[in-house]
């Protein structure tokens, strides 16, 4: 539950339990500090931002079921903890197209690449982006399979050979790349060969960062049947799954780190008050962060595209504090001084996305 909700959730169960006058805000250590109850006397609330709390997900609507806070008088501290129910409705479905249309402007037609590990999301929050933006959604794999007559990835792997696939790989995303308005869930590996970046750069690219253990979750519960990487060792299928995951990982090291932006589900777990990204949804990842970051870096690619045709940016964006922005270039201070110049006056709404 973010600040603002839980600040008006306050409000209305303060004022029908007889505290008037309910200034509220919430400093740095998590208290909302409410101006005075009917006495007139300062009281203090303290906010607990519990990761307890429960989401039902239905149908993309995250219901969030209330908020627990504890209570101090002055110096007094009450013993019981107070809580509430609150009826507060998150609509996905309508807050992503809100910011879907507000991104569309700023893409231009290009295409997102998602890049991740096997099991990260990609086709899952793909199908939900493509969608939304109304672009076609191709899933890379299956492309492949289509071009080899309909055999499965796995099977083309033990028939051919994993470099065999790859030569594929890398002639689909090149076609690909010629493409407009589509939304690309790439394999797994496609960020090995440098090549591929090249044809995937001609639109943006989106790591979903989903930590390994949650992965490994994942594919465990649908079997490694369709994953020849995974479907090596024995052992069962969790450990087995996250062994594996864990070598691939180290192996491609920071291959994924080269997408134009990151979504990391710690992050947005984190924010959202989760101690498990289990319980995020694919919609509510779309709408916590992908269009946030792409709508940034779409304004800063525009800006520098006018401004500095010859800067490469190269992990565009990182959002550091407010503004700050990582860029590769010669001149990297004044960029990043023109980048946060040209955010501030140009659009206060992304910050509010
Ligand atoms: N946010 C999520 N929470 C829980 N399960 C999810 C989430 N997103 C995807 N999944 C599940 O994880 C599995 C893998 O998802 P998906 O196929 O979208 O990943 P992928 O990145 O496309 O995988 P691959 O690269 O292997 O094709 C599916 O069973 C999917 O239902
Ligand atoms: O991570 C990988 O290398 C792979 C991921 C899958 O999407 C498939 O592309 C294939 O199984 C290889």
């Amino acid at each position: 539950m973010d600040a603002t909700t839980c600040a008006s959730s306050l409000n209305c169960y303060y004022k029908q339990n007889g505290f008037h006058e309910m200034g509220r805000k919430k400093s740095s250590n998590g208290f909302l500090r409410l101006s005075s109850n009917r006495n007139g006397e300062i009281v203090s609330l303290k906010m607990i931002k519990s990761r307890d709390l429960r989401c039902n997900k239905n149908l993309g609507q995250r219901k969030l079921d209330g908020f627990e806070l504890s209570c101090s008088y002055k110096n007094y501290q009450a013993p019981a903890l107070e809580s509430e129910k609150s009826r507060v409705l998150v609509d996905e479905p309508s807050i992503l197209k809100k910011k879907s249309e507000d991104v569309v402007p700023y893409m231009n037609g290009r295409c997102i690449y998602l890049v991740g590990m096997m099991g990260s999301g990609k086709t899952t929050v793909g199908k939900i982006l493509s969608e939304v933006l109304g672009y076609s959604f191709f899933d890379s794999d299956k492309l492949i399979e289509q071009a080899a007559g309909g055999t499965s990835v796995a099977q083309i792997f033990k028939q051919y050979s994993e470099s065999f696939f790859r030569d594929n790989e890398s002639e689909v995303l090149k076609e690909l790349s010629l493409m407009r308005r589509l939304v690309v869930a790439t394999g797994g590996g496609a960020v090995i060969r440098p090549i591929n970046w090249k044809y995937m750069k001609q639109g943006i690219t989106v790591w979903l960062d989903v930590p390994l253990e949650a992965l490994a979750r994942r594919i465990a519960a649908v079997g490694t049947d369709s994953r020849p990487l995974l479907h090596q060792e024995s052992g069962d299928p969790y450990t087995k799954a996250l062994q594996r995951l864990s070598t691939l990982s180290k192996e491609r090291g920071e291959a994924y780190a080269n997408a134009d932006a990151r979504v990391s589900l710690e992050h947005i777990a984190d924010k959202l008050g989760y101690d498990d990204v289990g319980n995020l949804t694919p919609l509510s990842i779309a709408v916590e962060e992908i269009f946030l970051k792409e709508k940034k870096m779409f304004m800063a690619q525009n800006f520098l595209g006018k401004q500095f045709k010859s800067v490469i940016i190269v992990n565009q964006f990182t959002a550091v504090g407010n503004q700050s922005i990582y860029v590769e270039a010669h001149s990297k201070l004044h960029v990043l001084e023109q980048i946060e110049k040209f955010l501030q006056g140009e659009e206060e709404t992304a910050r509010n996305l």
